[in-house]
């Protein structure tokens, strides 16, 4: 509350993170114009007032004064249209306490009319899908002791609880997700469609929680699944396209009850529904950032806000290299290799959305409102623009293919690749030379299958009728991203840094996108190597690090 809480004392003014003054409010407003709302009951400067109040008299009854302020009001607002999507993740809604922080966040955007995103509580999604392979072998009467499954109880009653608020907001959905445990337990087993509506329960909780808490303080705010208010996808159950449709629908459900009868949207993350099969799916782990950039561009919106528990996206992995350093500035096209090369801040199809509809994204701290984040746009300043970012992808396996047919050969690399294509894997990077290729397999394809060795012996099998095969396992793929318009510059540096570390690189590439150069190097050399690059690129005065 701490960092939250200096800037609600002064109640009028925008907070310094707030949005940019805009000259009209939508750029392509999905808003008739008539529908401009004389009435709205929802003052929100008033509740910031209350917020100071309780800032200053360290955390008294806030909910009662909030009410009260809340029935006093008669306050006019002339410009009552959806304004932005704000996206929460998991971190930052992980607790009452934090759902509070968060409420008192959006309401100190008093120029805003936000739809608000919210991902599961904390590690709920984890917890889920693990209480759902305990599930698998445990037996149905087994069940009610699955500990991820007490634990999830446990935490959104207890958050229920703390906010105030009846535990009937998510004993439905507790007794349901209960219910299905026993059905997996029964059948033995955890389809991809199962899993999918397994995780829903997820969002569809903290949604609840987070509108009730909302509608107790006063605030006047509005509950929605995903998954009836149009979000419409492939059938890729754990990783589903959103379809283009979703875009009417979705401005279409939000806008006529906004205009009807204004609420603040809390809308779940991750979750949509098949076209074909009319069954909860999911966007991929992490796919909130998609929901709230598909909202954004559906309804035209001049800006996009991801709210984390990090400073922004960073010079590389926190986790990895703790004096990490914001990125002020990225391109769509930059913030999307980044993702695609395995950076978790961001999922990697989200910046479709903004980059189709160029509307900005601001990636921001909820524990840290004041920083001001980074903003991801079409374009930027690239002119002092070096090595942006350093990602780092783990335990990728390689593959070095060699011809065994003469130079000269055509239909090499075309067979090569149907063989990929018919087993259904997916390449991550590749290198090529006229009768070799050296490539590595999407993890991720690998991880989310039972059988990866049996997989992997049948790759070789199949490759080997064309060529001789070399299968190296526990690598690590190393993106720079950057200004690739000078990468002779980058390179020569990263190389000197490998070198004089004595990291041997098997393997590099540079993508079509030009904003990213790949290494592969041996997985115990990977996060050392990390260290080096970042403090050659970010800590020192020569050129080419610079992170804007
Ligand atoms: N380059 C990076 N910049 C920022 N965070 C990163 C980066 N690489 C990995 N991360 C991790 O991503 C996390 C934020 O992403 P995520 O957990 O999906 O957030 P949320 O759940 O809040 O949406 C950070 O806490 C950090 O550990
Ligand atoms: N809860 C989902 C979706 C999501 O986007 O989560 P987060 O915003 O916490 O990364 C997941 O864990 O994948």
């Amino acid at each position: 509350m701490a960092a939250a809480s200096s800037q609600f004392s002064g109640v009028k003014t925008p907070p310094s993170h707030s949005f940019p003054k805009q000259t009209s409010l939508h750029r392509h407003s999905a808003f008739p114009s008539q529908l401009k709302f004389a009435l709205f009951q929802s003052p929100r400067r008033h509740y910031v007032k209350s917020i100071a109040f309780k800032v200053s008299c360290g955390g008294g009854n806030v909910d009662v004064i909030q009410r009260n302020k809340i029935e006093e009001s008669t306050m006019v607002e002339a410009n009552n249209e959806l304004t932005c999507v704000m996206k929460f993740g998991g971190s930052s809604v992980a607790s009452a306490e934090r759902m509070r922080e968060v409420a008192h966040l959006i309401l100190s955007f008093t120029n805003e009319n936000p739809v608000i995103v919210l991902s599961a509580m904390g590690k709920t999604t984890n917890k889920l899908l693990l209480a759902g392979e305990k599930a698998v072998s445990c037996g149905v009467n087994k069940v009610d002791t699955i500990e991820e499954l007490s634990f999830i109880k446990e935490l959104h009653h207890r958050t229920a609880d703390e906010l105030g608020l009846e535990g009937l907001v998510v004993d439905g959905h507790l007794e349901e997700l209960q219910q299905l445990l026993k059905g997996i337990a029964m059948l033995k087993e955890l389809t991809l469609r199962t899993r999918d509506y397994l995780v829903s329960f997820g969002e569809c909780m903290s949604t609840r929680i987070f509108a009730a808490y909302l509608n107790k303080i006063g605030v006047k705010a509005r509950q929605y699944d995903a998954f009836e208010i149009g979000f419409i996808t492939t059938d890729d159950f754990t990783n589903a396209d959103i379809l283009e449709a979703t875009y009417a629908a979705v401005a279409k459900s939000l806008n006529d009850d906004w205009n009807s009868d204004p609420a603040i949207p809390i809308v779940t993350g991750f979750l949509g529904k098949g076209w074909r099969s009319c069954a909860i799916t999911t966007l991929g782990r992490g796919g909130s950032d998609l929901t709230a950039t598909t909202i954004g561009k559906a309804l035209g919106f001049r800006e996009i806000q991801v709210w984390k528990d990090v400073d922004g996206v960073l010079t590389c992995d926190p986790n990895i290299y703790p004096r990490a350093e914001p990125v002020p500035y990225l391109t769509f096209d930059e913030a999307a290799e980044l993702a695609y090369c395995g950076a978790q801040v961001l999922h990697p199809q989200s910046m479709r959305p903004a980059r189709e509809g160029d509307i900005p994204v601001r990636v921001k701290n909820s524990y840290n409102p004041k920083a001001p984040g980074t903003l991801i746009t079409r374009s930027r300043d690239m002119s002092k623009a070096g090595l942006t970012s350093i990602v780092l992808k783990r335990n990728v396996t390689m593959l070095d293919i060699v011809s065994t047919r003469m130079l000269g050969q055509f239909g090499f690399l075309a067979k090569v690749f149907s063989i990929f294509e018919d087993l259904g894997i997916s390449v991550d990077v590749v290198a090529t030379s006229e009768v070799s290729i050296s490539l590595t397999l999407d993890p991720l394809k690998l991880w989310s299958r039972e059988l990866i060795q049996q997989e992997l012996d049948h790759v070789v099998e199949e490759l080997e009728k064309i060529a001789i095969v070399n299968l190296l396992q526990h690598r690590s793929i190393i993106s720079l991203i950057g200004n690739v318009k000078r990468s002779s510059l980058i390179l020569e540096k990263a190389f000197h840094v490998l070198r004089i570390n004595g990291v041997n690189v098997q393997m590099i590439s540079q993508g079509a996108s030009k904003v990213n150069i790949s290494l592969v190097v041996n997985d115990n050399e990977a996060e050392q190597c990390v260290r080096a690059l970042h403090a050659a690129f970010f800590e020192s005065e020569l050129p080419c690090g610079s992170a804007n």
